[in-house]
């Protein structure tokens, strides 16, 4: 039986194939290769490009290579973006899923691990979320995958089916033997764009937003190492392989770190100063999002080993180099 990971190519997609395959598991990968790169996909594993949405093509996908879990991955994931065009993100992240998870039912697949984010949370809080917090999205990205976490509760009672959904807050960070990595020129994430600043890509950074009500009046993020993430999903699904019951659960570290902790981070470890402007605030941002990661502990046991900033920016600045001596986009 194998596991078909939506979205392979991808980020965090790209690390998970790696850690199921490191655990010798079946694997096919389904990706439309918007934002992901085929050679983020060892040649080992089965790679079906076409989208989520496409339900004959997941049901085909499905039955060819005894798919009996999906860990899904594929989406839209710039929270700004999602402000900007609201639709687009309802439908690749909550239309398309919903196709997914109807060619899953049909097709017979039992479990499911999904992708879902600190952003269900809205405005966040000083203190560590819970997952008992109130649901109060601020982005319609937020809102997109918090409308996926409903159906996939709704459909285990229903259909018998069991998930995950696990809420990331900021992923980061690369394989720390240099196997995958965060590779789109293009991302917006912090620690990727501040490992390019470092490394001479761009030519300064933007902070967005010096007057939050945090301690040094910028954003307050819980960044998680991406091995540590793909780890914790393995863990999640071994647990509904054993008959676990379904839950939904934090994945960070329950530290925050504000924009500007990250950049000295980023500039001590990679021993290079970089211009820093602050801008206008982002939409969609709230002050501070940090977990409360205690019920994924408990439930699955996680525990997590790359638990230190230094440790993240290390391995992202890693991977940059490695992005950058192939050509921008090559990685
Ligand atoms: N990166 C983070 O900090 C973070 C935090 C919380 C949640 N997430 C979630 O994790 C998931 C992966 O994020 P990532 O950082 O790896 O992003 P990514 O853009 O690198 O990966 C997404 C992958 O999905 C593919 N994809 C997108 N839409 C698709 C579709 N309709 N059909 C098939 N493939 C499709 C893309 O080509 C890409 O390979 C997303 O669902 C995102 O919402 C990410
Ligand atoms: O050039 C930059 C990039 C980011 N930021 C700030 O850095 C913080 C982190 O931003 P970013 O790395 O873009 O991540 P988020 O917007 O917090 O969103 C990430 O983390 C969320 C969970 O917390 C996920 O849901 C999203 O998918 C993922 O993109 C925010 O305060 C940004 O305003 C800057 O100041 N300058």
């Amino acid at each position: 039986m194998a596991v078909l990971v939506t979205g392979g190519a991808g980020y965090i997609g790209s690390h998970m194939v790696l850690a199921l395959k490191d655990a010798g598991r079946s694997v096919v990968v389904i990706d439309d290769l918007s934002t992901g790169f085929r050679r983020a996909v060892p040649e080992t594993v089965p790679f079906v490009k076409g989208c989520v949405g496409d339900e004959r093509l997941v049901a085909k996908t499905i039955m060819e290579h005894g798919v009996d879990a999906i860990v899904h991955f594929a989406g839209s994931i710039v929270v700004p973006d999602s402000v900007r065009d609201p639709l687009d993100y309802y439908l690749n992240n909550t239309v398309r899923s919903r196709a997914l998870l109807a060619a899953a039912v049909a097709g017979g697949v039992k479990r499911v691990v999904f992708s879902s984010t600190a952003a269900v949370y809205g405005e966040g809080s000083d203190e560590p979320l819970t997952e008992d917090e109130p649901l109060d999205p601020i982005s319609p990205y937020g809102a997109s995958k918090l409308m996926t976490e409903r159906m996939l509760a709704d459909m285990s009672r229903a259909y018998g089916l069991s998930y995950a959904a696990l809420r990331y807050f900021n992923v980061a960070g690369a394989d720390p033997d240099g196997r995958a990595g965060q590779s789109s020129p293009r991302a917006t994430h912090l620690i990727k764009v501040a490992a390019q600043a470092a490394l001479g890509g761009r030519n300064h950074l933007e902070c967005y937003g010096d007057d939050y009500p945090t301690p040094d009046g910028t954003c307050v993020r819980d960044y998680i190492h991406v091995s540590d993430l793909a780890h914790a999903h393995l863990l999640a699904l071994d647990h509904l392989e054993a008959g676990g019951d379904s839950f939904v659960a934090n994945c960070g570290y329950g530290r925050g770190a504000s924009v500007l902790e990250v950049i000295d981070a980023v500039k001590r470890c990679a021993g290079v100063d970089f211009p820093v402007h602050v801008a206008p605030r982002r939409d969609g941002d709230p002050a501070s999002l940090v977990a409360d990661p205690t019920r994924i502990r408990e439930t699955v046991g996680w525990r997590p080993r790359h638990d230190d900033l230094d440790s993240i920016v290390g391995h992202a600045l890693a991977w940059e180099r490695q992005v950058a001596e192939r050509g921008a986009g090559q990685a």
